[in-house]
């Protein structure tokens, strides 16, 4: 039988973040999750991501032309990098959720959609 039990609740940032500092925690690695090391082992795990997409060229959503190993691998390495970047946010006292929300409405200010009832056929 597989040690990783199936994942059966809702997942939110708050959720990870606290699972993230009990995993740390528990094999006191605290130290070692400093603001820079999380960084670098982000940038680490972003290099394992890129280095799945390189020589494949442009790739189609959905992944359709991938083996399904190419697919799992993936499915492991995208986690390390939210993972990562949610602790490191942690660490520095940001609030990723909200930091994230703010910087949607930010976006919507930077970049307006085009109104559609003003513009011309
Ligand atoms: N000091 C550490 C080491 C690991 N991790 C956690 C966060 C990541 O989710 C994962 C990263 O583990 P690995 O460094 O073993 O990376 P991979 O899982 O990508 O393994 P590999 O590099 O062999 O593909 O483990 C952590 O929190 N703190």
């Amino acid at each position: 039988m597989s040690e990783v039990e199936e994942v059966d609740e809702r997942v939110s940032l708050d959720l990870l973040k606290h699972k993230m500092a009990k995993f740390a925690k528990e094999r006191d690695w605290d130290h070692f999750h400093t603001p820079r090391n999380l960084l670098l082992a982000l940038v680490g795990e972003v290099g394992e991501v890129s280095e799945i997409f390189q020589w494949k060229g442009e790739v189609p959503k959905g992944l359709p032309d991938w083996k399904e190993e190419e697919k799992i691998h993936l499915g492991e390495e995208l986690p390390d990098v939210l993972l990562y970047l949610i602790r490191l946010a942690d660490m520095c006292g940001i609030d990723l959720g909200k930091a994230a929300l703010r910087k949607l409405q930010l976006n919507a200010i930077k970049y307006p959609a085009p109104n559609k009832y003003t513009q011309h056929p």
